[in-house]
């Protein structure tokens, strides 16, 4: 996710690869510094955050708190940001400096194609110039919407993890196409675009999907029958128990 974001960050021109020291302890050097001119890598999380303005994490919740232990005392009258699915800012602040500002982003991968929805949440004593930062960072990677700590859970679990659900059923259509006779490569086409235009149509006509799904649906047609069959299946009640069961499991991870 901290690739996607960094790469959705220069190709934007949020902030040049200039300004930018990447610290990951597996570092793949030669393909981000071959890729963005000026760009600092290193494999020491303590170096890395010694002279700069604006710290993001991006390791995993696991290890959050080894991270942060290691990089605390630099990290007086930072913004933090983190991207850590689960841990509160509270969990944050048992650790960082009071002058530390905390914002807590979930984003999510089709950020790599400035396609990506950002929720955010600051801590109190982030101020007006932090929030427009981090917006000014993310904005370049798509959506962003500022929401109650208390919903980043269901954030998670719905635009977070939600690109994951999106690719099994796409690679699902693909493989219905693939059984009815399509070449692979045609079929994985028409999955992709038929699911960003219906994504589009909800977006750009602002019709609830339900009015959409009614105009492709013509009595007595085609699709009646497809949607016989999902509503069998369950199709709609397993997309919300999934949403469900990641926001559940972001809630564990802050214990
Ligand atoms: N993958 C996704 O779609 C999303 C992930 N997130 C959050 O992003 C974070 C990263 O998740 P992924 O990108 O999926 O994991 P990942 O495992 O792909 O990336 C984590 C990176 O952290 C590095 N790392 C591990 N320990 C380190 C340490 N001590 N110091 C410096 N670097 C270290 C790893 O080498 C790796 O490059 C997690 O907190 C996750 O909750 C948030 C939104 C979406
Ligand atoms: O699977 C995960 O835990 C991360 C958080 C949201 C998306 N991926």
């Amino acid at each position: 996710m901290g690739t996607s974001l960094l790469e959705g960050i220069i190709e934007s021109g949020s902030y040049s690869a200039d300004k930018i020291i990447v610290s990951d302890i597996k570092l793949d050097n030669d393909k981000l510094e071959g890729k963005y001119q000026g760009i600092k890598m290193t494999t020491d999380n303590k170096e890395a955050v010694k002279g700069v303005d604006v710290v993001l994490l991006a390791v995993k919740p696991q290890v959050m708190a080894a991270v942060l232990d290691n990089i605390k005392n630099s990290l007086a009258n930072k913004l933090l940001i983190t991207i850590a699915a689960g841990l509160s800012l509270a969990s944050y602040q048992k650790t960082v400096p009071d002058s530390c500002r905390i914002i807590r982003v979930m984003p999510n991968t089709p950020s790599l194609v400035k396609e990506g929805i950002s929720a955010f949440t600051a801590s109190e004593n982030a101020s007006k110039e932090d929030l427009k930062q981090v917006k000014s960072l993310l904005k370049g990677v798509g959506e962003i919407v500022e929401v109650k700590e208390e919903l980043m859970d269901a954030v998670t679990g719905l635009s977070g993890s939600g690109p994951a659900y999106i690719y099994m059923v796409i690679e699902a259509l693909a493989d219905g196409g693939v059984l009815m006779g399509l070449p692979r490569e045609l079929s994985q086409k028409l999955a992709a675009q038929t699911v960003l235009g219906a994504a589009r149509m909800v977006i750009e006509t602002g019709q609830h999907p339900g009015e959409l799904k009614d105009m492709v649906t013509s009595p007595g047609g085609t699709t009646i029958r497809a949607v016989e069959v999902l509503e069998e299946k369950g199709l709609r009640g397993s997309m919300i128990q999934a949403v469900k069961a990641a926001a559940e499991r972001s809630k564990e991870l802050n214990n």
